[in-house]
């Protein structure tokens, strides 16, 4: 667990050292193609099957939530898609290229935060671009620009310690655009948050996701975070973890709290939810 919490920590820096990744804005299209993927965790006294046959394709700038029980691979498929794990069957590609490592193509927000204590919030932002080279007045350009849009603007120069988690989790966002990646992918990255601030930030990630143009690969236990937020849900089941089944989200495309009421959301609902229950 330390292990994968030092490996989420250092993403971006892996990110950005990656050989061969693809200029992130080049293009920015962004389709993920998901084909025979499995894994299998051996040790020398277990195999364990923690996926098998995942066939999935996310669309250029598509929102996709993935749903599932507790423990049916949702992480390790993120992070397989994000270069962190290695898959032992079949492959994913980004725009047709494989996915052979972390690459400043694919941003990642996780659950827990992952900000740099020492650093400001600005120079959270620009830990990317600065990686990478990026001259000073341009990374300056780069976090103003992602300051403006999570609305932080007033806390360019605070520490991570003085930001709630609702905040600290926007910094994450900004911090993962910031190398314009052509994908988000995004593990419960609300999922610590109290209710009031949770819905908070799924109308700004919206407004992110349709500003900034990227493709969206968000893990939630929440149904109503996933049918509020995707264009899709992708159900998975458990042992191994599969695809169970994926839904069109049919909700007017600009989302508004109303439609929590209306009766397409509130019937996906209840069939997911009938669906997770085996
Ligand atoms: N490094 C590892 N070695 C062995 N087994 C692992 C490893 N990482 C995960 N697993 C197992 O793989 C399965 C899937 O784990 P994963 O974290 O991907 O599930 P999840 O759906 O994201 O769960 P949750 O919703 O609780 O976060 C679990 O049974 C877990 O114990």
């Amino acid at each position: 667990m330390e292990a994968a919490k030092k490996q989420e920590a250092l993403y971006e820096e892996k990110a950005a050292g990656s050989i061969g990744s693809a200029p992130a804005e080049a293009g920015r299209q962004g389709e993920i193609v998901i084909a025979g993927l499995g894994k299998v965790y051996a040790s020398k006294k277990n195999r364990f099957e923690a996926l098998a046959g995942i066939d999935l394709t996310i669309g250029a700038n598509e929102f996709v939530t993935i749903v599932g029980p507790s423990g049916c691979g949702k992480s390790t498929l993120l992070r397989i898609v994000a270069g962190l794990d290695d898959l032992t069957e079949g492959s994913v590609r980004l725009d047709g290229d494989e996915v052979v490592g972390p690459g400043a193509e694919r941003g990642m927000v996780f659950q827990g935060y992952t900000l740099f204590p020492w650093l400001t919030v600005r120079e959270n932002i620009e830990y990317g671009p600065k990686l990478k080279g990026v001259s000073t007045l341009e990374r300056r350009a780069i976090s103003s620009h992602f300051l403006k849009v999570i609305r932080l603007e007033q806390f360019a120069n605070a520490y991570p310690k003085q930001l709630s988690g609702g905040m600290k989790q926007r910094v994450a966002i900004a911090r993962a655009l910031a190398n314009r990646p052509k994908v988000l992918l995004m593990d419960e990255p609300f999922g610590a948050l109290d209710a009031q601030t949770k819905l908070e930030m799924q109308e700004m990630l919206l407004e992110v996701w349709e500003k900034e143009k990227t493709t969206v690969l968000f893990i939630t236990h929440d149904i109503e975070e996933a049918i509020f937020l995707s264009r899709r849900v992708v159900v998975m089941g458990a042992n191994p973890g599969r695809i169970l089944k994926a839904f069109d989200v049919k909700l007017p495309a600009q989302r508004t709290q109303e439609v929590r009421e209306l009766p397409a959301f509130l019937s996906l609902k209840r069939e997911l939810g009938a669906l997770l229950k085996h």
